[in-house]
């Protein structure tokens, strides 16, 4: 293998004992393959040569065995060590894709294909497997037993053991060549499946959206298309694997047969070597083909497997090119530990950690956005502020036509987004100075689609908190978030299961769950997101009044839509075309700025024609 990837680089170097296990485990069983081939030639050499009694040989063929058990369990304990290292690995590198995959940045959760994501953490890391189980051993043994079998055959017989050393060589050699084909068609494979992959579960997910615009039947031309191109890639690699696997064996028997003529030649012709050596040597380079030979095999296997971790790599570099360092002050936050689940499925986890900073977080904190600016590519929309201070336990609103950055603006407060320059100071320190978990430990965000899981409405409310927590907390959450009436209705209560995705919840149900988490935390920032579609009077109201008594030792930052909820505000934020215009409270920007006083107009007149 030229070049050793960097993951199995850093597996290998993890394993260093199971390394050193394989290579003494291979030195004893190079040493009975050679006792069993002594064994066997001298026992025949007695009793066809020398006319010996079989009686006289018991004791050697007793021994035979035992070296030939022995062979066995060390072939088995070889394996072992293999499936060992395979499992580890594969935990190892599975670990490493989860945490990076729940570490990435928002903008780079979005690129790419759920489906292909989930081929490589799932099929490519067991593709991996190969490389442990078979390869590594079989490579070691490679390493170790024909040059034992080497050895003795040149102390026997040094013609042998030069056809040997000539022979040989012609079996790495093509293996290499074989190799980096398969390495090359092994990673178009992986690249096909991701894609069919992707291609289908993005089809299941839209699939109703596909039938309503008529484009079903176009996107399962798209599905076959892409299963065809895998099953070609598969069958391309296979192909090369039949063809090494005839060419190898080829050799192998051309070897032996020159092997066995010249031993033939020197027996009966020149009469130059005993019964006893030339059957030894015929009986070890059998052996010593079949090791190089299944090496050959192996280093196929070892190559497909380097294709699929070379995609697990990508995968792990793609993500990290974006990822947060948590102990990096310029990386991008993430909402690693937020509490609710934003509409781009963010997941969510909460875990206490230390602050980083050295001041203290006191809560509510104060916040300040100084100076702001941020693109998501360039060329495209950019969002500009200036400098604005948020006190301890306000209510804000973010107003502004649609489009015209509200929800960036939140995520840039939030820390899910990294300004390109200008800071978010929370109690007068860069955001980025804190530790990311223990900033979210203190946020929650409750959007308009909140992330609900396949389980419980138990289950999907405990998220929120930080340690174990009681049935009866769950519930208090519950009926805090207006909850209540609607687990009353339902045969199994808090244990009634949500489907993934949520399903049977409507839209202003989710938002009450993910109240219901909010309660369960009780956090000192709270982010909403309010809903844009008309919920009906009763359920609106209950979000209103839950939500205040939530925020009511809170700082919370919403994206406004309702009149209400904007003429509440303690300090209201206008944001038009990317640009933080203004802010102040209702009264002040009425009077003094046209397009805040439009907007409102706007507003009231379509509440009226409602
Ligand atoms: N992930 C993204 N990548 C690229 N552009 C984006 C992304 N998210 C939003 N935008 C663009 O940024 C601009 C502002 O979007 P944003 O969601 O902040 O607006 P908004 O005021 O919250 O809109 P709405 O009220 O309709 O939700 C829009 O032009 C949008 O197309």
């Amino acid at each position: 293998m030229k070049r050793k990837s960097s993951l199995v680089s850093q597996q290998m170097s993890s394993q260093r004992k199971n390394m050193a296990l394989l290579a003494i485990i291979s030195l004893a069983l190079g040493i009975t393959i050679v006792s069993q081939a002594g064994l066997l030639a001298e026992a025949v050499q007695r009793i066809f040569v020398e006319k010996a009694s079989f009686s006289s040989v018991y004791l050697l063929l007793g021994i035979l065995l035992a070296v030939m058990a022995v062979r066995t369990l060390l072939s088995y304990g070889n394996g072992k060590v293999g499936l060992h290292m395979a499992a580890t690995a594969k935990t190892n590198m599975r670990a490493a894709v989860l945490q990076k995959l729940t570490h990435a940045s928002m903008p780079s959760t979005l690129l790419g294909q759920t489906g292909g994501k989930v081929s490589i953490a799932l099929d490519a890391v067991d593709e991996a497997d190969s490389y442990f189980s078979q390869y590594m051993p079989r490579m070691m043994e490679a390493a170790i037993i024909p040059i034992l079998i080497l050895v003795v055959t040149f102390i026997q017989h040094a013609n042998t053991g030069f056809i040997l050393l000539f022979t040989a060589p012609f079996i790495p050699l093509f293996m290499i060549l074989v190799g980096m084909k398969t390495k090359n068609k092994s990673e178009e494979k992986y690249a096909q499946l991701a894609e069919f992959s992707g291609t289908f579960l993005d089809s299941l997910q839209g699939l109703v959206t596909l039938k309503i615009f008529g484009r079903a039947h176009r996107q399962q031309q798209k599905i076959e298309r892409s299963s065809l191109s895998y099953r070609d890639a598969t069958m391309g690699i296979l192909k090369i694997a039949f063809t090494n696997t005839f060419m190898l064996e080829s050799i192998v028997m051309l070897s032996i047969g020159i092997v066995a003529l010249e031993l033939a030649i020197q027996l009966l012709v020149f009469k130059s070597m005993t019964f006893h050596t030339a059957f030894l040597v015929l009986l070890l380079v059998p052996e010593f083909y079949s090791l190089l030979k299944n090496t050959g095999t192996a280093f196929h296997s070892g190559r497909t497997s380097m294709g699929a971790v070379r995609k697990v790599e990508q995968m792990l570099e793609e993500t990290s090119g974006e990822s947060m360092n948590a102990n990096d002050n310029e990386g991008a936050l993430t909402s690693d530990g937020i509490d609710v689940i934003d509409n781009m499925d963010r997941v969510d986890r909460v875990s206490k950690l230390e602050l980083t900073h050295s001041g203290d977080l006191s809560l509510p904190p104060s916040i300040v956005i100084d100076h702001l600016r941020f693109q998501y590519a360039p060329d495209s929309f950019e969002l500009k502020t200036g400098r604005i201070q948020l006190s301890p336990g306000e209510h804000i609103a973010i107003v502004g036509k649609s489009g015209s950055g509200k929800t960036t603006l939140l995520h840039l407060i939030a820390g899910l987004l990294k300004p390109a320059s200008g800071t978010v100071l929370v109690n007068e320190s860069p955001l980025s100075q804190y530790e990311e978990t223990a900033w979210f430990e203190h946020v929650s965000y409750i959007t308009q689609h909140p992330y609900i899981f396949a389980g419980t409405f138990s289950e999907n409310i405990a998220i929120g908190a930080r340690g174990s927590i009681s049935k009866a907390e769950i519930e208090r959450a519950g009926e805090e978030a207006g909850l209540a009436a609607l687990i009353a209705q339902l045969d199994h209560g808090f244990d009634t299961f949500v489907g993934e995705g949520g399903r049977g919840l409507s839209g202003g149900e989710k938002q009450r769950l993910a109240l219901a988490r909010a309660f369960l935390k009780r956090p000192a920032i709270i982010l909403f997101d309010e809903p844009t579609v008309g919920l009906d009077l009763h359920t609106e109201r209950v979000l209103q009044s839950s939500i205040a008594k939530l925020a009511k030792t809170a700082t919370m930052i919403t994206v406004a839509h309702r009149l209400y909820t904007i003429q509440q505000a303690d300090k209201i934020l206008f944001m038009d075309n990317g640009v933080l215009v203004d802010s102040g409270r209702h009264d002040e920007l009425l009077e003094r700025l046209p397009q805040y006083a439009e907007m409102v107009d706007v507003e009231r007149k379509g509440r009226v024609s409602s």
